[in-house]
């Protein structure tokens, strides 16, 4: 198994340090296009593999994409980050050109591999690189589900003093602040969580949840890379041991849950082609509702994007 991670800053390093040391992949090739930067993190990654234990070769380059040939999964992350006062979705202009080179050239070495798409704004740069690279949409997948929903199990596990490893949950939409997390689908150990917390506690956790990116914005003055760069690396491990894990990620809809031609967070089933199943679970009036409020958002920055690299309607 070899994963190239494209951008080498803090999700990036993150993200490789993680497939490193879990032996999520053989080879995992570090791409920046700063001089020096991916060289020096793999370097550093790789040392610490006689500390921490693992086989593991992370390689660093700066730009060469023949390094990343026949990569299995590539994982994108390159692209600016948000600064405090600004949305995800101020950052469409800069990141598009980013993400539309870098797949280009990403696919050119890799025509076989599987997308992993970091870069934000998440379900418009999904869309991009899945209209770039004209690969199958079971094989370009957005990464912020999992990030989401992790962040909405943490809040939970908080609020019930009680392990996050017992927490399930199922978030769907856009990455942002219409986003639908699903306390009808969150569990605690098989209970149903609206058994074990009242609704306006479980209000105010959704809320935070809906605004987790942004509080660790304003608290860092850049975004956060420790849970999404595990989460990313989630997302490869169960690509790379064909695990068939159920992870809410970002895809492109064909119908499922009534809606065509819009990339939003959804349950699917991931295994070694990617996507090996979009699940489709019933909603009631309410999270139907919230469901479309996130599909007309996300479509409002597809159409921003299309204008912006001259796409035809
Ligand atoms: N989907 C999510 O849930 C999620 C979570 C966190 C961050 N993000 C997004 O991920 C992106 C990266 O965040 P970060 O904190 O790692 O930022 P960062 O600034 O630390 O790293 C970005 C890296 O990309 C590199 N880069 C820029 N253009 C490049 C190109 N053309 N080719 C190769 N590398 C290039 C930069 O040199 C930099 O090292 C941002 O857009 C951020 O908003 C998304
Ligand atoms: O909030 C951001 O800008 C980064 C990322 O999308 C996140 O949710 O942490």
């Amino acid at each position: 198994m070899k994963v190239t991670v494209i951008g080498a800053g803090n999700v990036g390093a993150t993200c490789a340090d993680v497939l490193a040391y879990r032996e999520i992949a053989n080879e995992v090739v570090l791409l920046d296009i700063k001089e020096g930067i991916a060289e020096g993190k793999a370097l550093d990654i790789w040392q610490k593999a006689p500390i921490t234990l693992y086989d593991t070769r992370t390689i660093g380059v700066t730009n060469d994409y023949n390094r990343t040939a026949n990569s299995d999964v590539v994982v994108i992350t390159s692209g600016m980050p948000r600064k405090p006062g600004m949305s995800r979705d101020d950052l469409i202009e800069v990141n598009a050109k980013i993400v539309n080179s870098v797949t280009e050239n990403v696919i050119k070495h890799s025509p076989n591999a599987i997308l992993i798409v970091v870069s934000n704004p998440l379900d418009v740069m999904t869309y991009a690189a899945h209209v770039t690279s004209k690969f199958p949409r079971t094989r370009v997948i957005g990464m912020a589900g999992i990030l989401d929903t992790a962040r909405y199990r943490a809040f939970l596990a908080d609020a019930l003093n009680c392990s996050p490893k017992d927490i399930q949950a199922l978030l769907m939409g856009g990455h942002g602040d219409t986003m639908v997390p699903l306390p009808r689908y969150t569990t605690v150990a098989g209970i149903p969580v609206t058994e074990l917390l009242d609704k306006e506690t479980i209000d105010a956790i959704v809320q935070r949840t809906i605004h987790g990116g942004g509080e660790l914005v304003k608290l860092m003055g850049t975004s956060a890379w420790y849970a999404p760069g595990a989460a990313a690396a989630q997302m490869v491990e169960a690509i790379a041991r064909d695990q068939r894990r159920i992870f809410p990620c970002c895809v492109k809809l064909e119908g499922e849950y009534g809606i065509d031609n819009c990339y939003l967070g959804v349950p699917v089933i991931l295994g070694k082609n990617g996507v090996e199943k979009i699940i489709e679970v019933s909603l009631n009036e309410e999270e139907k509702k919230l469901l479309e409020v996130s599909r007309q958002k996300v479509s409002e920055v597809m159409a921003a994007y299309d204008r912006i690299v001259g796409v035809k309607q």
